[in-house]
């Protein structure tokens, strides 16, 4: 079929390519470890890109060229896979994308393959955590993808939540797979669903994603046992 829209700049494709191979050649290695039991896995995982997949990439451009995003926080953004997909779709809405990632090795990767990609001029990186980091933003937060450390998902979702406009989205990963996050998981999903202006759904895109929208509150209608959506 004959594409409408021009073709992605061949510097992110380019980059995007290398990288998944990279991934399936990690994801080979990392059966091997999980295989060999003890602490081997453990030792090395650090060094993994752990990325969020091709189908999870492509909705993450998707969402942020469908809502306009304007204003996105990655929270885990390893070597910059997912920073590729959100970095190509905000230089479409003429936004900006913040890019958390605390380990300087990986960091200086990411910044690499940001730069290879040609989206440079559109990516903050920064090691400051999202508490420390999202209150010094200027305007309010449109989308922020949650990919870091399972245990820390409550804490910077309540961190970027107060900075998210009505109608932004928070998008996390891993929320199906793996299953040994599964409690921890569980109890993420349990303080959103007790966040009373947010409304959650999860779809089974590669991981599991869990799609969080901020819903609006309109003036002078007070919410109430009974009241409905
Ligand atoms: C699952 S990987 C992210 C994969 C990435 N989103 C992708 O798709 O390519 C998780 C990353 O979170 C980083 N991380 C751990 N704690 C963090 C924190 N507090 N804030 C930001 N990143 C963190 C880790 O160093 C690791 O690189």
């Amino acid at each position: 079929m004959r594409r409408l829209l021009p073709e992605p700049d061949p510097r992110f494709t380019a980059v995007l390519t290398e990288l998944e191979e990279r991934s399936l050649k990690e994801q080979r290695e990392l059966e091997a470890l999980r295989a060999q039991g003890g602490t081997a896995l453990r030792e090395r995982a650090g060094s993994f890109m752990l990325d969020v997949g091709p189908d999870v990439g492509q909705f993450l451009n998707s969402l942020v060229r469908a809502m306009a995003a304007r204003t996105v926080v990655e929270v885990g953004g390893s070597v910059g896979y997912s920073t590729l997909w959100l970095a190509e779709a905000v230089r479409a809405t003429g936004g900006r994308l913040h890019s958390i990632e605390v380990d300087p090795g990986k960091q200086a990767e990411q910044r690499e393959n940001v730069t290879r990609a040609g989206l440079a001029d559109v990516v903050e990186l920064t090691a400051l955590e999202a508490p420390a980091f999202v209150p010094t933003l200027a305007g309010p937060v449109d989308l922020v993808l949650l990919d870091h450390w399972k245990e820390l998902y409550v804490r910077d979702f309540d961190a970027c939540w107060p900075a998210l406009r009505p109608g932004g989205l928070v998008v996390a990963d891993n929320i199906l797979v793996p299953k040994k996050n599964a409690e921890v998981i569980a109890a993420y999903r349990r303080h959103v669903g007790g966040v009373p202006d947010a409304q959650s759904q999860v779809l089974d895109i590669n991981d599991g994603v869990e799609f969080t929208v901020k819903r609006e509150v309109r003036p002078g209608v007070r919410r109430g046992p009974g009241s409905g959506p």
